[in-house]
């Protein structure tokens, strides 16, 4: 018999508005022999057919290198960079046709957004990233988004379309991230190596057992279930449901829609935060490191207040005003994120001191705390 909870989160998916759809490589290649352009049609069509029934889809698709490999008639994905780039370059080319083909079919328009990381962790470029992206879903345009290949280089790539695909849905506060993959879910081992795999039907998405079944990837896709459950995680941060299913299961897309027990479900802990909170949860570029002492770590964790520099025992890395840091406990675990008031240099010298010293100290006062309570997030 199934849980309250259960049910509860099938009929959240039946109710969803908007949705972030995300294809793997893995799929749209047919196992690395091109790109399967009688499936992708059959997606389109079930997406054709959501939005006819006035559901929002921002469609984020992998693809690019492995189509443009085939394409190249290259046989092994390549490590270099710039034979990454070039794959991606020709391969992207080649998805963006089939897709706009297709939804021409139902007269519907597609947009190519190509994003890259900075896009999304400068709050300046985030905010124009989410004003076109919505602007698009406004006028009706179905956005084909993927990552901007061509661009990146591995430091600061995504690598895998997951992420992508769940910091999309925080950008939009989309109420769910539908994941199709090449198999029917979540299962509690590789079923690719353990054919007595069963698969996970619910869950929740912060459930830290889950890291711990989901594996890597195929040859095709880049993080296999490691990064979905981590994008399952991410998206949950802005309050939408991840149902991660098999793109071969026929009318995959509008069954779950329609509220059927289908792949893996994973429901989000908590409502939705605000959207400042929802975009640094999903930064991911931290450019350094606040020690806190066991006070500051019991006061953030339990009232929610801003970091004020007194409660900070160490400061590493190498930030401005404004940037990204990570606050961790004196053992080392992860406790919060925020945009500090303060550089690097200036932290350093206001640790431990309190707030009516900081001008004493520095000659200036920023602010009275080292991260406000709005532009802090707990992990
Ligand atoms: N616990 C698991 N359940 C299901 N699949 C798993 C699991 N662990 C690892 N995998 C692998 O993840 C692969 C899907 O991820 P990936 O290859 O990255 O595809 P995609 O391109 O769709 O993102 C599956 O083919 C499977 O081999
Ligand atoms: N941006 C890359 C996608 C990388 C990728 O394969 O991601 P995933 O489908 O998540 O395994 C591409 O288009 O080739």
């Amino acid at each position: 018999m199934e849980s309250n909870e259960q049910v509860a989160g099938r009929e959240a998916l039946s109710g969803a508005r908007r949705v972030v759809v995300k294809i793997g490589s893995a799929l749209l290649t047919n196992d690395g022999r091109g790109l399967d352009e009688a499936a992708i049609g059959g997606w389109v069509d079930q997406i054709a057919e959501l939005h006819r029934r006035g559901i929002e889809v921002v469609l984020v698709s992998s693809g690019a290198v492995a189509a443009g490999m085939v394409r190249l008639g290259w046989q092994a994905r390549p490590s270099a960079v710039h034979e990454l780039q070039a794959a991606a370059a020709v391969g992207q080319n080649g998805l963006t046709q089939c897709y706009e083909h297709h939804f021409a079919r139902h007269g519907l328009l597609t947009a190519q957004v190509l994003l890259t990381h900075d896009d999304l962790s400068n709050r300046k470029r985030y905010l124009n990233a989410r004003s076109a992206l919505r602007t698009l879903v406004g006028l009706r345009v179905v956005p084909v988004v993927n990552e901007n290949d061509t661009v990146v280089t591995d430091e600061i790539r995504f690598g895998d379309n997951d992420t992508l695909g769940a910091l999309v849905a925080n950008l939009l506060e989309a109420d769910a991230l539908v994941i199709l993959t090449d198999q029917e879910g979540l299962f509690d081992a590789d079923p690719r190596h353990d054919p007595g795999a069963r698969l996970i039907h619910e869950g929740r998405a912060d459930d830290p057992s889950l890291a711990a079944v989901a594996g890597g990837g195929g040859a095709l896709g880049r993080g296999g279930m490691t990064t979905k459950v981590q994008a399952a995680r991410l998206a949950a941060r802005s309050g939408a449901y991840t149902a991660i299913a098999s793109g071969r299961q026929p009318e995959v897309l509008t069954r779950l829609a329609a509220g059927e027990r289908l792949g893996t479900l994973l429901r989000p802990e908590e409502a939705p935060m605000a959207a400042r909170k929802r975009w640094l949860a999903g930064q991911l570029q931290v450019r350094g490191t606040l020690t806190l002492d066991a006070g500051a770590v019991k006061v953030l964790r339990g009232s929610g207040s801003s970091l004020l520099a007194v409660g900070v025992k160490a400061v590493s890395g190498h930030f401005v005003r404004g940037d990204m840091v990570l606050c961790v406990d004196e053992q080392g675990h992860r406790v919060a994120k925020g945009l500090v008031n303060y550089g690097a240099e200036d932290a350093a010298q206001i640790l431990g001191k309190p707030s009516h010293q900081i001008a004493a100290t520095l000659g200036f006062m920023e602010a009275p705390e080292l991260i406000h309570r709005d532009n802090l997030v707990v992990l």
